[in-house]
């Protein structure tokens, strides 16, 4: 098993910074708020498509994860970009639980960090049938499903079960079944000696599995498939499904607060000209171009985004 949590660090939230303050971060990764009429007048001659992250970034991180609710105003912040923009969340959660935090059927959604896609229709690029199939999604609408790690379900579901069994003796840990791969949570485990336990507990478990691994996130313990397959290419498969793959024309929009963010960060730089958008109230490593302190700052970035386009629209028509 190769878990990729090293000794010394165990969760983003703890993460040792090299930057000496957050005012000298925001120098490398200015304000997409405070930059917005600089960063969207590289916009206005290109198809912006949005890619949003859900726990951190549309929602407040919370103890709970079963509690992690966006707000009326954030919904209704979401809901007027993908009037505007064409519009996808793409989260570490299964597919459904996100929608039925978000329940917007104007976007369109891809959960276990980008193992389960919704699309109105396939792709002509990953023309693998295996991992594709039409079904009636969790919006009621026929769709294509993607699935790159289909054939390891029955052996996460055998995971989650011992996972189960065995993570009772840590008070305040749970497990999430993301159906695409499972999320350990230690935010309400209380003593350190227990955390580091439980991360035995879960090591040792994951060991007789090859063909899965550990990764870490914000005071969670993942464990995903070896499938080489991550939020950066659901972001190419979601750009090229949706009609989105002449990259001289299209202009990705990607805010996220997690480690999995920065594979979509990484895509967006190498297709280059688009926007990768960090959410950070601490100074740290990114691939990001651009930040927002929380997720009040993208609710706002949000507003300003759909009154913008908005705006030019109407100017647009004006003209005319
Ligand atoms: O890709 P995301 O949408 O950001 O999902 C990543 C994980 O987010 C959730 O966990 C995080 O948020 C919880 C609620 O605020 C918090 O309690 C937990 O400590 C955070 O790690 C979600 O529960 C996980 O399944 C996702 O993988």
């Amino acid at each position: 098993m190769k878990s990729i949590l090293p000794a010394n660090q165990t969760d983003d939230e703890n993460e040792e910074s090299i930057w000496s303050s957050y005012d000298s971060w925001l120098e490398k990764y200015p304000s997409a708020l405070e930059n917005f009429e600089k960063v969207m007048n590289i916009g206005k001659e290109k198809k912006i498509v949005v890619f949003l992250d859900y726990d951190g970034t549309l929602s407040q991180i919370v103890d709970d994860p079963d509690k992690a609710y966006m707000t009326d105003a954030m919904r209704a912040a979401v809901r007027e970009v993908a009037n505007y923009f064409p519009t996808a969340i793409v989260s570490g959660r299964c597919r459904n639980k996100v929608y039925d935090f978000v329940k917007l059927k104007n976007i369109h959604y891809a959960g276990s960090h980008g193992m389960d896609i919704s699309t109105p229709q396939g792709s002509s690029k990953y023309q693998d049938k295996k991992h594709q199939q039409k079904a009636v999604d969790e919006k009621g609408n026929e769709a294509v499903l993607f699935h790159p790690a289909k054939e390891y379900l029955p052996t996460i579901q055998e995971i989650v079960k011992i996972l189960k069994e065995n993570i009772t003796v840590i008070t305040g840990s749970t497990i999430e079944d993301n159906i695409f791969c499972v999320t350990v949570h230690y935010r309400r485990v209380r003593n350190e000696k227990d955390i580091e336990f439980l991360k035995e507990i879960v090591e040792s478990i994951v060991k007789d599995y090859p063909n899965f691994h550990i990764s870490g996130g914000k005071k969670v313990f993942e464990i995903r498939p070896n499938v080489k397959w991550n939020k950066g290419h659901a972001l190419m498969y979601l750009l090229d499904t949706l009609g989105f793959d002449n990259y001289d024309d299209v202009l990705p929009m990607y805010i996220g607060d997690d480690r999995t963010d920065e594979d979509a960060f990484k895509v967006i730089r190498q297709i280059g000209g688009g926007f990768p958008i960090i959410v950070s109230s601490i100074a740290r490593e990114t691939n990001a171009s651009y930040s927002l302190r929380d997720p009040a700052d993208v609710m706002t970035f949000l507003i300003h985004l759909a009154k913008w386009k908005k705006n030019l629209m109407k100017k647009t028509k004006e003209r005319k």
